[in-house]
């Protein structure tokens, strides 16, 4: 099964609408003026290609990949927790659109299938290019590994320092934000989900 919200990665944004670099290299260079920086300035020639690296830098970081969602069979009745753990995470805000930087840990208790562990880290990258909150992320990682394997419960833990409080505005360095989106079984027994907490912080302080 493939997760795709685009038919060309290279050209397509996550709302589905044609990309445009030149259009954004030039809204880039009039955003750098209007700041006071000015992109033609031939004492500063580190800055003349800038408008065109922000546009695709942004483009790369609001572009989800495709990627299949292999799984297999539950061939040996597997039925305890699986868990991946610090999966690297980065996503931009919706509010400021600055990075938000941490780690995700996704578990599932399997039931007919297992699916391929890399998936879970394609997952959290799938949703995290593009406008985002923490919350929402999470949520959608959630859902979409409950629809797509049908486990008997599914459980999302992210960590994350959002750089929009962290490098400006608030100032707050050394802050983190804990999410979690828990389903079915996951949700229900509180000695799975202690189970799941316990592995999520095995080995931290
Ligand atoms: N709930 C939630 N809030 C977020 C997330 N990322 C950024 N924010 C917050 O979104 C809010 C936007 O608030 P505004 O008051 O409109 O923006 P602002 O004036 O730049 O606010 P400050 O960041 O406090 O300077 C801020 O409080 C951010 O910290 C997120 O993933 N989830
Ligand atoms: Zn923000």
């Amino acid at each position: 099964m493939t997760v795709s919200s685009l038919a060309d990665r290279r050209r397509v944004g996550h709302h589905g609408r044609a990309r445009d670099l030149d259009a954004a290299e030039r809204a880039a260079s009039a955003f750098l003026r209007a700041l006071g920086v000015e992109p033609d300035d031939p004492a500063h020639p580190e800055l003349a290609r800038t408008p065109r690296r922000l546009a695709e830098a942004f483009a790369e970081l609001l572009t989800p990949e495709e990627f299949d969602f292999t799984t297999f069979p539950n061939t040996e009745r597997y039925g305890e927790l699986v868990l991946v753990r610090d999966i690297p995470l980065q996503s931009l805000c919706a509010h400021h659109l600055l990075p938000f930087v941490g780690r995700a840990h996704v578990a599932y208790l399997p039931g007919e299938r297992i699916v391929g562990l890399s998936k879970l880290a394609r997952l959290v990258d799938h949703f995290a290019r593009r406008p985002q909150t923490q919350e929402r992320l999470t949520t959608q990682v959630a859902a979409a590994l409950e629809e797509r394997l049908e486990p008997r419960g599914v459980g999302v833990v992210m960590e994350a320092e959002h750089q929009c409080m962290t490098l400006r505005g608030a100032r707050a360095p050394g802050t983190t934000t804990t999410t979690s989106s828990l389903r079915g079984h996951l949700r229900e027994d509180p000695a799975a989900r202690a189970e799941l907490m316990a592995l999520v912080n095995t080995g931290r302080g």
